[in-house]
């Protein structure tokens, strides 16, 4: 079986994207061919399957890529000191063991939580060094005052967060103000610190392909260590189609700057199939390197449940009951 390696946390990397001064060239002939993105997402889960023991091996390693999630209204202590048990110990002792990993230190890559909860998460984690990720600046419209969306990053970080997600204003986006797009995210970036930041660009609002590709290396150019797609709130979240768009650009940015930039899709991804297809993806279109969660991170809420489901289906042959696995 292929070994789950224990993640480097990340926040306080020497490789961290510099960002590049602004440059309007490095977008204005940026093109997508829609039919050609749409043929190659769709082929991915066709074309290669993985099975048995090197499925339940992926599966392990989606684990540990995995950003825990909980971004509800009713949101409670309770519930996130739950969710990051689940994350201390996201698969069960007898399936871990019957997979040979139990001495492994499986975790997941992160807990990502609102504001609010962030000392609780930071507390309930502490000692396991699982990341508290905090969704910042408005989330999820991002349309709150500028320097209010500042502030709260600062106090996510000062509550304990190293890894801060924001969402970007779409409206730069669809009126083509790149300019401000670039200096939004550069002042969130300087507001993080330390703490790694991840650009939510809510994908699903910004309707085209290409805005998606534009806005993607802004972000990047501005400074964001991961980009990611979606709040989760959006009417359509992750999808193979705009991640590949997504994932050609940081291939670009790489290119251009020798940086690596993380990937994270997020919103709807809820079973093992979905995320074998995006483990699929971004090793064939960017290699090994972005498999492991210091490059690669899941934002879901659901996906930890289908995925102990089926490892204990590969370990006993047998399928368990939803309710046996009720949390993530
Ligand atoms: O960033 C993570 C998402 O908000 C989680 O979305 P989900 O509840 O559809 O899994």
């Amino acid at each position: 079986m292929a070994t789950v390696s224990k993640f480097k946390t990340p926040g306080h990397g020497e490789d961290r994207n510099p960002g590049m001064p602004f440059s309007l060239d490095a977008v204005e002939d940026i093109h997508v061919n829609l039919s050609a993105v749409e043929r190659r997402a769709s082929t991915l889960g066709g074309r290669r399957t993985v099975k048995k023991e090197y499925q339940a091996a992926w599966l392990l390693k989606a684990i540990s890529c995995i950003d825990l999630t909980t971004l509800s209204g009713d949101d409670t202590a309770g519930r996130v000191k739950r969710l990051c048990a689940k994350a201390r110990q996201p698969v069960r002792p007898d399936i871990l063991e019957a997979l040979g990993m139990s001495e492994r230190g499986l975790t997941t890559g992160a807990v990502c939580v609102y504001h609010t909860m962030v000392e609780t998460a930071v507390e309930a984690l502490a000692g396991s060094g699982i990341p508290v990720a905090a969704v910042s600046t408005g989330f999820p419209a991002g349309l709150t005052p500028l320097d209010l969306r500042l502030r709260e990053i600062e106090a996510s970080v000062a509550a304990g967060a190293t890894e801060i997600d924001i969402v970007i204003t779409r409206g730069h986006v669809l009126t083509g103000n790149w300019k401000a797009l670039y200096d939004e995210v550069k002042a969130f970036r300087e507001a993080c610190g330390d703490a790694h930041m991840k650009a939510i660009l809510g994908t699903g609002d910004l309707v085209t392909l290409r805005n998606v590709a534009k806005a993607s290396i802004i972000a990047m150019m501005a400074g964001a260590d991961f980009i990611k797609t979606s709040t989760g709130k959006e009417s359509v979240n992750a999808t193979l189609p705009v991640s590949l768009v997504m994932i050609r650009a940081i291939r670009d940015y790489q290119d251009r700057t020798g940086c690596k930039i993380g990937y994270k899709p997020a919103g709807g991804i809820s079973t093992a199939k979905d995320v074998l297809n995006y483990q699929i993806m971004m090793k064939e279109e960017l290699g090994l390197d972005w498999l492991q969660p210091d490059l690669f991170r899941i934002g879901a809420s659901s996906l930890l449940g289908d995925i102990e489901r089926q490892l204990e289906h590969y370990v006993t042959g047998r399928y368990s009951a939803d309710f046996r696995h009720p949390m993530a």
